[in-house]
């Protein structure tokens, strides 16, 4: 699913009105009808204190369609304008209006210094003041009126955005952006919905399709991706029926120190379930019985140090290499990474302790080859690009890096971010069990074990993270959040692979009553 930006929305609205004809007040209607439509099968009437709170602006007139489609079907709502300022947008007045003719009074105006009303628990609060047009910080008595929402507790229904989320700039004072339960967003999610720093102020979203100009969006490339099954399957390669186990690669994992061997028993596991047809580990010597025994699928290869890698030489011709879990970062080992750095032509995927070799010694980062693959995590991300202000500049430096390098960057988090030149993508999949021992070194084993069956560095990364987040999917309905082990991610990745063929199930189709 394509994020579009604030300037695209806005370009959408305007080629929607010219081409289907319609005015910008009936794209408001509509966009009011679908918040309607998704509250009344839920509601199915029922008489809750609903208070509708709108801007002055294109949001709020959003917010007043939504109310008169209430007031019309009996519900118990209030409507307020938060009259933030006088510039009132053409079609937020038209529907004031109808309002006024419908109610017969004025919705209550809330102004600077006027008290807030009370609002209980059980009461739901629609937050429609500030759309994809705040531009500038929110009045102070706007974000009291905020804060006085969060301290209600009630349910937040924000439309479009919550209120005081800019969609290109961080939060600079969290209590002036509306914390809502859930956002009904037009055209796309927004991106700041997947960012760590944003993330928190919708606790879900749904997208609402309000007829936007379908040739527009279609060829309108974005910045932004957001990788779910639909995104992944057209990177799934087939298998033919005369393969052999040839024809989809070699991985071999390079890793391991002292203690450290059960990471690349974990990658190299994780590479042949991905569906490399052959895998191979280089370990130091400690490792040579414990991938043996554990991994009889592999071939072992080792160094001829004891407990860490100190040459890296090998006869084999692999596809790609896997590397830096459980390596350490000695001086020896140092060595041995930037002498094979500077023979090795095989595409590499980089992962941990190869990641903080190369951020110590950043001349190495030129000895890569091209559309490499690096896995950080947060903090090895900092290590190799530096600090980041906020979640923006950090998009931006890794942006930088990928380009300087012509790197494929992996961000792993909650929603995991996979960063090439100009362009990053979301994924959806991955839940909090994930948080564990050793599942790191299975996606950096997944990653590479797609690139050996001839999947490009980019669709390996995405299609890896995708994979590896739906496993852990599945693994939880057997084992919830708390036991899920890196194991069961590798174990159920054939789960995960037959997901991508699964029909949704057809559930009964529920009508709203009725709608006029
Ligand atoms: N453009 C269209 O045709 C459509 C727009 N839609 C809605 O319109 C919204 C965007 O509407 P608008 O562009 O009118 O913008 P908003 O309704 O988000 O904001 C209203 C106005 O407030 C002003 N403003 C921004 N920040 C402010 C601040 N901190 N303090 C005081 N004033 C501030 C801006 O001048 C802005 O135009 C979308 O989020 C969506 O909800 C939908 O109705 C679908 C169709
Ligand atoms: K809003």
């Amino acid at each position: 699913m394509k994020l579009f930006s604030r300037e695209q929305i806005y370009e959408a609205d305007q080629q929607t009105i010219k081409k289907q004809d319609i005015t910008s007040t009936e794209l408001m209607d509509r966009a009011g009808s679908q918040i309607f439509n998704w509250m009344h099968l839920r509601l199915q009437g029922a008489q809750v204190p609903i208070h509708v709170f709108c801007g002055i602006g294109n949001n709020g007139g959003d917010g007043l369609v939504l109310t008169q489609h209430l007031i019309s079907h009996g519900y118990h709502v209030t409507t307020y304008i938060v009259n933030y300022s006088h510039k009132r947008s053409k079609d937020f007045l038209i529907n004031y209006d109808k309002v006024k003719s419908m109610t017969k009074t004025w919705p209550v105006v809330l102004e600077d210094n006027e008290a807030f009303p009370e609002i209980n628990q059980e009461d739901i609060i629609v937050d429609a003041v500030f759309g994809i047009g705040l531009n500038r910080p929110v009045p102070d008595w706007v974000k009291d009126l905020f804060i006085h929402f969060r301290k209600t507790k009630a349910f937040t229904l924000s439309i479009d955005v919550p209120s005081g989320l800019f969609l290109d700039q961080p939060v600079k004072d969290e209590d002036a952006v509306v914390w809502a339960g859930y956002t009904l967003s037009f055209a796309s999610p927004k991106l700041v919905f997947f960012l760590p720093e944003t993330a928190k102020y919708t606790a879900q979203w749904e997208v609402l399709d309000i007829g936007l100009d379908q040739e527009y969006l279609m060829s309108t490339k974005t910045e932004a991706d957001l990788i779910g099954k639909h995104e992944v399957l057209p990177l799934y390669m087939p298998r033919d029926k005369f393969s052999h186990k040839g024809t989809f690669g070699h991985t071999l994992i390079i890793g391991g120190s002292y203690g450290k061997i059960g990471a690349v028993i974990l990658s190299s596991r994780a590479a042949l379930s991905a569906g490399s047809g052959l895998v191979s580990a280089y370990v130091p010597k400690c490792g040579y019985i414990p991938l043996q025994s554990s991994f009889p699928e592999a071939m072992v290869l080792t160094d001829r140090d004891e407990n860490e890698i100190t040459e890296i030489s090998f006869d084999l011709k692999p596809t790609v290499i896997g590397m830096g879990m459980g390596l350490g970062t000695s001086p020896n080992t140092l060595d041995a990474f930037e002498a094979f750095l500077k023979n090795n032509k095989t595409p590499l995927v980089i992962d941990a302790d190869a990641i903080n070799l190369l951020s110590k010694n950043k001349a190495l980062l030129k000895l890569l080859p091209i559309h490499s693959v690096l896995t950080p995590h947060p903090k090895e991300l900092e290590r190799l690009i530096g600090t980041w202000s906020d979640d923006f500049e950090k998009l931006e430096k890794v942006k930088s890096f990928s380009k300087k390098y012509h790197a494929v960057v992996v961000i792993k988090g909650a929603n995991t971010i996979t960063v090439f030149q100009e362009k990053i993508y979301i994924n959806t999949t991955g839940n909090p069990g994930l948080a564990t021992a050793g599942s790191g070194d299975v996606l950096t084993g997944i990653i590479t074990g797609l690139i050996a069956q001839s999947y490009s560095a980019l669709a390996a990364a995405i299609f890896g993270v995708y994979l590896h987040g739906k496993a852990a999917d599945i693994t939880i309905e057997d084992y919830g959040y708390q036991s899920l082990t890196a194991t069961h991610v590798i174990e159920y990745m054939g789960k995960a692979y037959l997901d991508l063929f699964e029909q949704p199930q057809q559930l009964p189709q529920e009508e709203p009553k009725e709608d006029n």
